[in-house]
């Protein structure tokens, strides 16, 4: 039986929790990596777990994935405790650890077969899922060299290949697109998303693009703890500069209109950029996040100065990541 979402570990959706983490803490001697951390992932979410180096994203998945034990809290996978039901849970579960594959002597092909077998997986059914993984992962040209002297982002792919072969309803990927390179980076988010339906996934990530090619869903984490839960446009919108509104002036007319728009009561601020073609491009920030655009389109024809380029800013994950895991001063 699959466990119920709950409060101690809500779906963004209100559906039902493949992954229910509730309360998972790590204490390492007198560090706190981990303090209380709840959410749940329902299948056709990917939840993206973003944060600064060490606020405890991969000590969190190791505990998720069996591979630590918490001090404190409980992780349950399509209805089984990871700490009760180990077998059980790691049924269900692809998990893709930071770093290379273990066994480095190893041949992907070797790896893959080994990790087939010891998933319960045989004969005609092993080889299938090894090919169709090995297509899709794009391994055949390095099939049969050592693990240990394959590049950076092929030692990668070994490891999501080994984390899909057993065909899992749960995805744990820390930092997935590591060392890979653009177009494999592509690659791995397209492979991501199409699985996303058939799946809970959850990966850790750097990358705030990342966030927005396949996440539906965002956990910041600073210090051990989570900082926010939104969708990546949630996240946008805290940005201050989320409706804010650029628009390319004429130099002589410039500081006139920074002037103007910064007195209309809807604006927090106006930065200039630098002079390019003998015009300089205003970043009008409003209050609050509010909706701008007409008022300083009016306020510009109101003067009759010249202006083009206006465009409203979608608000930046950066600005909002900075703002959410910065400690407090
Ligand atoms: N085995 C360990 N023993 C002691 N401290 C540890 C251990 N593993 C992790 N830590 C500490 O726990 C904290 C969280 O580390 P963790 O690796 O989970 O962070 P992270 O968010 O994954 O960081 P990164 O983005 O750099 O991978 C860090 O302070 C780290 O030094």
């Amino acid at each position: 039986m699959a466990e119920t979402a709950n409060p101690g570990a809500a779906t963004r959706s209100g559906a039902e929790a493949m992954i229910a983490i509730r309360g998972l803490t790590k204490q390492f001697g007198t560090i706190l990596a981990v303090d209380g951390v709840s959410f749940g992932v329902a299948r056709g979410e990917v939840l993206g777990f973003l944060g600064p180096n060490g606020a405890g994203k991969s000590t969190t998945m190791k505990m998720a994935t069996g591979f630590l034990a918490p001090t404190a809290g409980t992780a349950t996978i399509c209805g089984f405790e990871i700490q009760d039901k180990p077998i059980e849970a790691k049924r269900h579960i692809g998990y893709l650890p930071e770093g290379a594959p273990a066994y480095p002597d190893m041949t992907p092909a070797g790896f893959l077969d080994f990790c087939a077998s010891i998933r319960g997986i045989s004969g005609a059914d092993k080889r299938r899922r090894i090919t169709d993984v090995v297509d899709r992962i794009d391994l055949g040209e390095v099939l049969h060299q050592p693990i240990d002297t394959l590049s950076k982002g092929f030692k990668r792919r070994v490891g999501l290949a080994q984390a899909l072969v057993h065909d899992p309803d749960v995805l744990i990927l820390d930092e997935p697109t590591d060392g890979l390179d653009p177009n494999q980076k592509h690659e791995v988010r397209a492979l991501i998303q199409e699985l996303s339906a058939r799946k809970a996934i959850v990966i850790s990530t750097h990358i705030l693009e990342e966030v927005h090619a396949v996440c539906s869903r965002a956990i910041v984490i600073a210090r051990g703890k989570i900082v926010a839960d939104d969708t990546p446009a949630g996240l946008e919108s805290r940005s201050r500069h989320f409706n804010a509104v650029s628009v390319t002036i004429p130099v002589p007319m410039h500081d006139a209109a920074r002037a103007e728009l910064i007195r209309h009561n809807k604006v927090a601020a106006v930065e200039a950029g630098p002079v390019v073609n003998g015009a300089v491009t205003l970043l009008v920030i409003p209050k609050n996040g509010v909706d701008i655009v007409g008022d300083v389109g009016g306020t510009l024809r109101a003067r009759q100065w010249p202006f083009d380029q206006i465009r409203v800013e979608q608000g930046r994950l950066d600005d909002v990541f900075r703002i959410l895991t910065l400690p407090q001063s």
